[in-house]
């Protein structure tokens, strides 16, 4: 009974049932694949995938395959299509059962039939829901199109009747003979097309990719500045690295469990604090399963210029708009200011994206998709679901009930007081 576990946005060994499962057999292989469609260009002319966001992958990578190694597990790194590489790894080793994360949306549902087409049949693929905070099974609906498309209603019937899984641990190592020959090697940023990049003085996100630089941002932010009992009062600042827990990027890849985030929030609480900003972490963590849930039950449509609604607005398409936009050159230097981190860094607050994304598509009227694009090329954190979705809430075609359109020189006088931060990104 030979096994492989083909990691994707599951960069972890702890509180991974894929690994877990891959282990019972008698041998187990990790593999991943770098798949050249992730660094093309996209519908609207983006690269898909920045410098900064693969830095944080091969950090992770990095790190995976280290931690694996402990359990005398090989991850093999191909650069590579899976529906290529994966169908050749499990003849190459005799591979019976095949465990992977489950994703749903259009490309990698894509990537996914194309892979268990092009391999044995008799070869199963079993998939595992470890992204979740609320795992779907247990969640109080009884199917995907009963999930609510307002916030609320889905947050207050989760938080009732719903619950959240024990955090599993990382499996028992392997024996040593577990471990292959064949070695592969990790990618550098320039052997994928892109060029080195010194990380930006000024960047409110200079950590690294990795489960191991989770579980520290974690000891930091929570145990260490106790930063977390604070966090509903700080988490729309703009400047440093603690008005909010910065943990979007290691969630993204899975490096480390909502879960594990949630048990640890619990933890506090019993030890040190228990108050709104605590809880607000979780509530924040259920926004994220919430636009997962409505991406499962809505599909493609997320990716729809009516979004869910179906709505027909006048959209631009201007690309000089654009480039002002991107380059922070509009007539609102609150907007520049954030455009300008998102170009140098990767990174955004989420009070700046909700800002940038409004007055792309509410005060340009520009097609929203063209905002969303860009995003998923420039962002660390990118994630499909969170990303789109929230894009489709801040221009009127997704879960926002009351469609509104943010103030933009209000919105810097409440969170840029003195100009600070439009002064530090001018
Ligand atoms: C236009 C737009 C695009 C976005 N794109 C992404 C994206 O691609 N990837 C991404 O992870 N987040 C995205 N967000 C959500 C949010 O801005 C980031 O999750 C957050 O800023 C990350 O910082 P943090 O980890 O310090 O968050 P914290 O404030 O510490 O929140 C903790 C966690 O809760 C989750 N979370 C918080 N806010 C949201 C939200 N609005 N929607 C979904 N999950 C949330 C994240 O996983 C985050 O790490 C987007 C928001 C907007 C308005």
């Amino acid at each position: 009974m030979k096994s492989l576990i083909w990691f994707k946005n599951n960069l972890r060994v702890s509180d991974n049932h894929g690994l877990t499962n891959a282990c019972s057999h008698d041998s187990t292989i990790a593999i991943f694949c770098f798949n050249p469609i992730d660094f093309e260009k996209g519908d609207f002319g983006f690269r898909k995938t920045s410098a900064f966001r693969v830095q944080f992958l091969i950090e992770s990578l990095l790190h995976l395959k280290e931690a694996l190694r402990k359990l005398n597990i090989t991850l093999l790194i191909f650069h590579d299509k899976p529906e290529i590489t994966i169908p050749q790894v499990i003849e190459q080793y005799e591979i019976d059962t095949v465990y992977l994360q489950t994703e749903w949306t259009r490309d990698e549902n894509d990537t996914l039939a194309k892979t268990k087409k092009n391999s044995n049949p008799t070869v199963q693929f079993i998939e595992t829901c470890d992204q979740f905070l609320y795992h779907p099974e247990d969640v109080p609906f009884e199917n995907f199109n009963e999930i609510p498309d307002v916030f609320t209603f889905f947050r207050k019937k989760v938080e009732k009747y719903g619950k959240v899984r024990l955090v599993l641990e990382k499996p028992d190592k392997k024996p040593a003979s577990n471990l292959l020959k064949q070695k592969t090697k990790l990618p550098s940023l320039k052997e994928l097309g892109f060029q080195d990049f010194r990380v930006d003085s000024r960047s409110a996100f200079p950590f690294k990719g990795g489960e191991d630089k989770a579980i520290e941002r974690i000891e930091t932010y929570f145990w260490k500045s106790k930063s977390l009992a604070s966090y509903k009062q700080t988490r729309n600042g703009l400047i440093g690295l603690d008005y909010s827990s910065k943990l979007s990027a290691w969630l993204a890849n899975g490096c480390i469990s909502p879960r594990t985030i949630y048990k640890t929030v619990k933890e506090f609480e019993h030890k040190i604090i228990k108050n709104q900003d605590t809880y607000w972490l979780i509530f924040e963590l259920i926004w994220r399963d919430f636009f997962k849930y409505i991406s499962l039950k809505h599909k493609d449509k997320i990716f729809h210029l009516g979004g869910i609604l179906e709505r027909k607005y006048d959209w631009g398409t201007s690309s000089r708009i654009l480039q002002q936009w991107i380059s922070g050159n509009t007539n609102e230097p609150f907007i520049n200011a954030n455009m300008k981190e998102l170009a140098a860094t990767g990174w955004m607050s989420n009070r700046g994206r909700q800002n940038v994304a409004s007055y792309w598509a509410k005060e340009l009227e520009q097609d929203w998709r063209i905002g969303a694009a860009y995003f998923e090329s420039m962002l660390i954190d990118y994630d499909v679901h969170s990303n789109w979705c929230n894009w489709m809430y801040l221009s009127g075609v997704g879960n926002d009930p009351r469609d509104r359109k943010f103030n933009i020189r209000r919105q810097a006088d409440i969170y840029d007081k003195n100009g600070k931060y439009q002064k530090l990104w001018q």
